[in-house]
């Protein structure tokens, strides 16, 4: 076999500009033959096929196996076997293919490892035959087998072999018989041929709530080891008046269930009119809820076999059931969702944990800031609040005038960009040469923790736009001047700013080059215009800095608008409240000074996420300071779980509405707000920013669908689908997702207001500079219907350090069913530097 592979790793995509749908064939006439397999597939545009797994025991009798041994091994190079093979347990009496059906391949071998009634000898054999079949595909570097289900529906026995629980009651002899299922597969997850070699093992789970539950619960049984992934099969019906409840389920499975592919059965397809395959209604919206949430990763399997009239097309006579599902898989609203660059971008991220940024006690890096500036919303909005404050500034009379200028419009359009633009409309008729005198009032803003300067620049543009808005509106003759004090503790940031500074013409516009000089060597200040000094120290030490203790001492002088970006995804996470109180304590702010943001909120939901907790428990083996030793603080998996984590989620499911924990104000009431009798910097000296929040998440028969994986805005359609959803599923909790929503300004006067938010309900869409804060959870919470999750959180602090604290229980019917221990007492495992 020559040509290119496809890899079958996560979040691989083709090389190509292609959208990902990576999907594989499984041919019941070729399992033992790859080479068929692969030109027959590979012929309709298959990137993989499945093989059934060897019988790989010594021959005992010649005769017996002629005409049985496998010839593929000899014909296909290793890259194929490693890139475009995936491995099947089959049942030894099935021979090379799963006469059963693929449905229960498998099955009976599995059933004979784990039902107590087995003989020793067929039990011993029976293992042999499994371990041997896996040894080859670690041999061979398969890089996932499927295996059969943990419900066993073809058992003719009076219940399912394995239980469901806690849904469905069972006997004593199923759950012994899933445990021992979850003691076989735990044992082939933590052997070599997965720890070593990285075969994935792919469960097989049909679309059916047991399933879904007795999955789940092998999972944790499992300790949620990373190589178990489950495969969906959607190989049964769905009646319309399910699809809420289904629906409804399979949300809280998208999360809890480490789904790795998704297997539709050809048995499942109905005919359209002129033949060709087509799902029902109710799969094709299940087809968009998955592919919608996981279609970047999850690998898709066209299997089950054909009546022998039926031929679908092409070499594999499958072709058409690709075709309609390439099809589905093009459907709006899928291609906005899964190819927009956006979403190409972010694919490396998802579901990789990442240690919350420290803008405090680190230092970014160049690139860090790059990556942020190029966000199209938050930038955007920070300039709308920006030009909210000052337009209800100067209608309250709150900015000084600083002189009189006469002049014309067509002078002000040469050095205003805003005013040109805003000339240029069609309905702006005025006369650009007539002289008038214009007031210029001063604002003076201070950036604090500025950064590169984008927030600078946004300073600098909305002094520019109230000024042309201000000349253009009814009274005509008043502009701005604005005073920009940037303050940066981060010296390379600081390189960045005074080189701006110097070369920036727009950071030094205070003064029209084309009008010379006034006779006492001061020059002309221009209208709209802005003058930039930049100061390199900590905003919270102010007092110390020769330009910042002048306007300590001139009330006049001081800040009129604070404008800070110091959010972390948490909202206060990156310690905003400390370092604005201390701005604020400083002196340098007016008592009537307004902070952008002026409020943000921290939000907490709970999330199913296998991945998740998996990839937090990974963090373990790799403490994250080399230093970490005995006699240093703690490392390993305690830690590792006590820890929260940025994180992009994907295959994560927000079981229910986030809840607000607590939201920090910025100023602090001084005597201006209120009748407090304090300065600003006196209400500012006693604050406190410890919190700590107490939230009930009640059930929700919809499993907070409309809330996604947690990250983005919330899905009106979701919500339709899952109404009338009754049955509510036991779910899995693996930790709490936090998020925030800032209200950077309101103004009350003109009822407007300009907010970022990466809460679901508020979510800024577009905007990407955030991504939720997962806190893991050590002890799975297994929630059943009608039950109550209670999350408490505490931000606490000392001197040196600020962390939080959480844990969470289940109650029903006034019952603590289970509860957690607190996570990261005294802030051992993690903690914010002050
Ligand atoms: C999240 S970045 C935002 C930077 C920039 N405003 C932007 O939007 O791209 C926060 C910045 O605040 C700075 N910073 C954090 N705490 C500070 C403090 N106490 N004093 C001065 N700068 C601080 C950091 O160095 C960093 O440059």
């Amino acid at each position: 076999m020559t040509g290119t592979s496809i890899s079958l790793d996560d979040c691989g995509s083709t090389a190509s500009s292609a959208p990902i749908f990576i999907s594989g064939v499984s041919l019941p006439e070729h399992t033992a033959d790859v080479a068929a397999s692969l030109a027959k597939a590979r012929q309709d545009g298959f990137d993989y096929v499945v093989t059934s797994l060897p019988n790989t025991a010594p021959l005992t009798s010649h005769v017996a196996h002629v005409g049985k041994h496998r010839t593929d091994v000899t014909r296909v190079e290793s890259k194929w076997w490693s890139t475009s093979v995936v491995g099947m347990v089959s049942d030894p009496d099935d021979g090379h293919s799963a006469s059963r059906g693929f449905g229960s391949a498998g099955q009976s071998l599995i059933n004979s490892l784990c039902r107590p009634t087995t003989s020793p000898e067929k039990r011993r054999e029976s293992s042999r035959i499994l371990w041997g079949g896996l040894e080859w595909a670690s041999h061979m570097n398969i890089p996932a087998v499927i295996l059969p289900s943990p419900t066993d529906d073809d058992s003719d026995e009076d219940e399912d072999m394995f239980d469901a629980a806690p849904c469905k009651p069972t006997s004593v002899a199923n759950k012994a018989a899933s445990r021992d299922y979850a003691q076989l597969v735990s044992a082939i997850s933590t052997s070599s041929i997965c720890t070593t070699s990285h075969v994935q093992l792919w469960i097989r789970v049909p679309l059916s709530m047991q399933a879904m539950q007795a999955f789940q619960l092998l999972l944790d049984r499992c300790d949620h080891s990373p190589s178990i992934g489950c495969m969906l099969h959607m190989d049964r019906n769905i009646e319309p008046g399910a699809l809420p409840s289904m629906a409804s389920a399979l949300h809280a499975f998208l999360g809890a269930g480490n789904v790795k592919a998704v297997s539709w059965d050809t048995g499942n397809f109905l005919r359209n009119k002129k033949g060709f395959p087509t799902l029902s209604k109710s799969y094709q919206h299940i087809f968009s809820m998955v592919y919608g949430r996981l279609g970047r990763t999850v690998r898709t399997l066209v299997e089950g076999q054909l009546d022998a009239r039926s031929d679908h097309g092409g070499a594999s006579s499958r072709l058409h059931h690709l075709q309609y599902l390439r099809h589905l898989r093009s459907r709006a609203p899928l291609p906005s969702k899964l190819d927009s660059e956006e979403a190409v971008l972010e694919t490396p991220y998802l579901d990789s944990l990442q240690s919350p940024l420290q803008p405090l006690g680190d230092h970014l890096e160049y690139q860090t800031y790059e990556t942020f500036e190029k966000d199209p919303v938050k930038y955007s909005n920070y300039g709308e609040a920006i030009e909210l404050a000052l337009l209800d500034g100067l209608a309250r009379g709150a900015y000084p005038a600083i002189k009189s200028v006469f002049t014309s419009l067509g002078r002000l359009k040469e050095t205003s960009e805003s005013l040109r633009e805003r000339l240029e409309e069609a309905s702006c008729h005025r006369d650009l040469g007539a002289i008038a005198e214009i007031d210029v009032k001063e604002v003076t803003i201070l950036v604090v923790g500025a950064g590169r300067g984008p927030l600078v620049r946004e300073a600098i543009a909305a002094v520019d736009r109230v000024t042309s808005i201000s000349l253009l509106g009814t009274e005509g003759n008043v502009a701005l001047h604005a005073k920009i004090i940037a303050i940066e503790k981060n010296p390379s940031a600081m390189l960045y700013l005074q080189s701006l500074r110097e070369t920036e013409p727009s950071w030094n516009g205070a003064y029209d080059p084309g009008v010379p000089d006034l006779a006492n060597g001061a020059r002309e200040i221009v209208p709209g215009s802005s003058r930039i000094s930049v100061i390199g120290c900590d905003m919270r030490e102010a007092t110390s800095h020769p330009i910042l203790r002048k306007m300590i001492e001139n009330q006049q002088a001081r800040g009129d608008i604070v404008v800070s970006e110091l959010l972390g995804s948490f909202g206060d996470n990156e310690l905003s409240p400390e370092c604005l109180d201390g701005v604020q304590k400083c002196g340098v702010l007016k008592d009537t000074c307004v902070s952008i943001p002026q409020s943000y909120t921290a939000f907490l939901a709970p999330v199913s996420s296998a991945r998740l907790i998996s990839e937090a428990k990974a963090q373990g083996f790799h403490p994250l300071n080399h230093c970490d030793g005995p006699g240093g603080s703690m490392v390993g998996v305690q830690r590792a779980l006590e820890t929260p984590y940025v994180v992009r989620c994907h295959a994560a499911s927000q079981t229910h509405d986030e809840q607000a924990c607590w939201t920090y104000t910025h100023p602090h009431v001084s005597k201006n707000d209120a009748d407090t009798g304090k300065s600003s910097a006196e209400a500012a000296a006693d604050v406190h920013n410890d919190r700590c929040a107490h939230l009930s998440f009640s059930s929700d028969p919809t499993n907070g669908s409309r809330n996604g994986c947690g990250y983005g805005a919330v899905n009106g359609d979701i919500v339709r689908a899952v109404e009338g959803s009754d049955i509510g599923a036991t779910l899995t909790i693996h930790g709490l997702l936090g998020t925030f929503h800032s209200v950077l300004y309101e103004s009350k006067r003109t009822k407007r207001t300009s907010t970022i938010s990466i809460a679901p309900h508020s979510f800024s869409t577009g905007m990407f500079s955030w991504f939720p804060l997962y806190f893991p959870l050590k002890e799975v919470l297994r929630v059943p219907p009608a039950s109550t999750i209670n999350c408490s959180i505490w931000r606490k602090s000392d001197d040196s350090r600020v962390w939080y604290e959480w844990c969470a229980e289940v109650e029903k019917s006034g019952f603590i069913l289970s509860t957690c221990s607190i996570h990261n007492p005294g802030g051992r495992a993690y903690h914010v530097k002050k």
